[in-house]
C-alpha cells in the first residue's frame, strides 16, 4: 500500500484513497478579531483567532466517524466547514471530488437544538425539508418518504403534534427523520443527544445504531460520550486541543456489526480504547485548564 499524503499523523494509503468520499485537505479556520468601528467604541481589541489549523482527513464512503475532543476545541467549526454552513478560512473540503463552497442535499444535519419549526406539526416540519429539497418530486412521493421516515424513527401517530407537545427524545427523533427525508449521501450530526437525559441517549443511541444498519450513509457525528462513541463508530477522531486545533489520533473501532451496547462492552478491545480514550480527553482538558491558569 502507497501513502500518499501523511500530516497531522495521518497517514492516507492508496487502497483508502479509492473509496475516499470526504477529503480534507490543509482545512484552516481564523475567526477575525474585534477591530475598527467596535474597537474605537470599546477601547478593546482583540487579535484574529485560529481555531482549526492544517486538518487533513479521508473519510471512506459509509463509514460511521465520530469526532471527539476537549470542549471549545473546534469539533462545530470543523463539522460547519464540512457542511457548508463556514467557509474554511485556507485549504478545502471535497466531497466526491467536488469543491465544498455551501449546504447542500447531499449532506443531512443533525443539530443538539433540534431546530424545528415550533408552529409546525411532525409532518410538515418533515415535508418542508423535502419540498424545499425536491419540489419537482408529485406529493404523493413527497408524502410517501415523509411517512416513511416517521415510521423509520419511531414516531407514527404522533404526525400532527408540534415540537412543545413532544420530549426531547421525540423531539430529535424529528431532527433525525428530517435529516434522512432529504436522502443525503452523508449525515451529519453535532451532539444530537446533548440536550437529553441519559435514559433517553441510550435509546436514541441504539436508534441511530439500527437506522445506521439500514441506511448505511456516511455519518459523521460529534460527541462528548467516550461510550457512544465506541456504540456508534468505526472510526474515532480525537481533536487537540484548541487554540490552532488538529487532529491528535484516530482510533479504528474494530467491533462488529450489527452491535448491541452488550457485546460492545464486552469485547476484548473495549477497555484498551476507552482507556485511550480518557486519557486523550484528560490530557487535552487538563492543558486547556493550564493554560487558563496562567
Ligand atoms: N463565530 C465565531 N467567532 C469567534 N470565535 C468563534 C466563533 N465560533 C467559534 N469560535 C471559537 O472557536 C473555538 C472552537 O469553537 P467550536 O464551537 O467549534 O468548538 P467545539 O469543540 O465544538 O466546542 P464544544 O465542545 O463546547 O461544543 C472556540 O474557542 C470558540 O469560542
Amino acid at each position: 500500500m502507497n501513502t500518499y499524503l501523511s500530516s497531522n499523523n495521518l497517514a492516507v494509503t492508496k487502497d483508502n484513497a479509492l473509496n475516499t468520499q470526504i477529503s480534507l485537505r490543509h482545512v484552516s479556520k481564523v475567526f477575525p478579531g474585534r477591530s475598527g468601528w467596535f474597537n474605537k467604541i470599546t477601547g478593546q481589541t482583540s487579535s484574529d483567532f485560529i481555531a482549526i489549523a492544517d486538518i487533513n482527513l479521508d473519510i471512506e464512503h459509509n463509514t460511521f466517524v465520530s469526532i471527539i475532543g476537549p470542549s471549545g476545541c473546534g469539533k462545530s467549526t470543523l463539522l460547519n466547514i464540512i457542511a457548508g454552513l463556514s467557509e474554511a478560512t485556507n485549504g478545502n473540503v471535497m466531497i466526491n471530488g467536488q469543491i465544498v463552497n455551501k449546504p447542500g442535499p447531499d449532506r443531512g444535519m443533525v443539530f443538539q437544538s433540534y431546530a424545528l419549526m415550533p408552529w409546525m406539526t411532525v409532518e410538515e416540519n418533515i415535508m418542508f425539508a423535502v419540498e424545499t429539497v425536491y419540489p419537482n418530486v408529485s406529493v404523493t412521493q413527497q408524502k410517501r418518504v415523509v411517512k416513511e421516515k416517521i415510521q423509520l424513527v419511531g414516531l407514527t401517530g404522533a404526525e400532527k403534534k408540534r415540537p412543545h407537545e413532544l420530549s426531547g427524545g421525540m423531539r430529535q427523533r424529528v431532527g433525525i427523520a428530517r435529516a434522512l427525508a432529504i436522502n443525503p449521501e452523508i449525515l451529519l450530526m453535532d451532539e444530537p443527544f446533548g440536550a437529553l437525559d441519559a435514559l433517553t441517549r441510550g435509546f436514541l443511541q441504539e436508534e441511530i445504531e439500527r437506522i445506521w444498519e439500514q441506511q448505511r450513509k456516511t455519518a459523521i457525528m460529534i460527541t462528548h460520550s467516550i461510550e457512544e462513541a465506541l456504540l456508534l463508530s468505526d472510526r474515532i477522531i480525537m481533536m487537540t486541543k484548541g487554540p490552532a486545533a488538529g487532529i491528535d489520533e484516530i482510533l479504528e473501532v474494530p467491533f462488529p456489526r450489527p452491535r448491541d451496547r452488550t457485546t460492545v462492552e464486552n469485547h476484548p478491545a473495549y477497555l484498551k480504547l476507552k482507556q485511550e480514550m480518557e486519557d486523550h480527553l484528560y490530557r487535552e482538558t487538563r492543558a486547556v485548564e493550564e493554560a487558563r491558569i496562567k
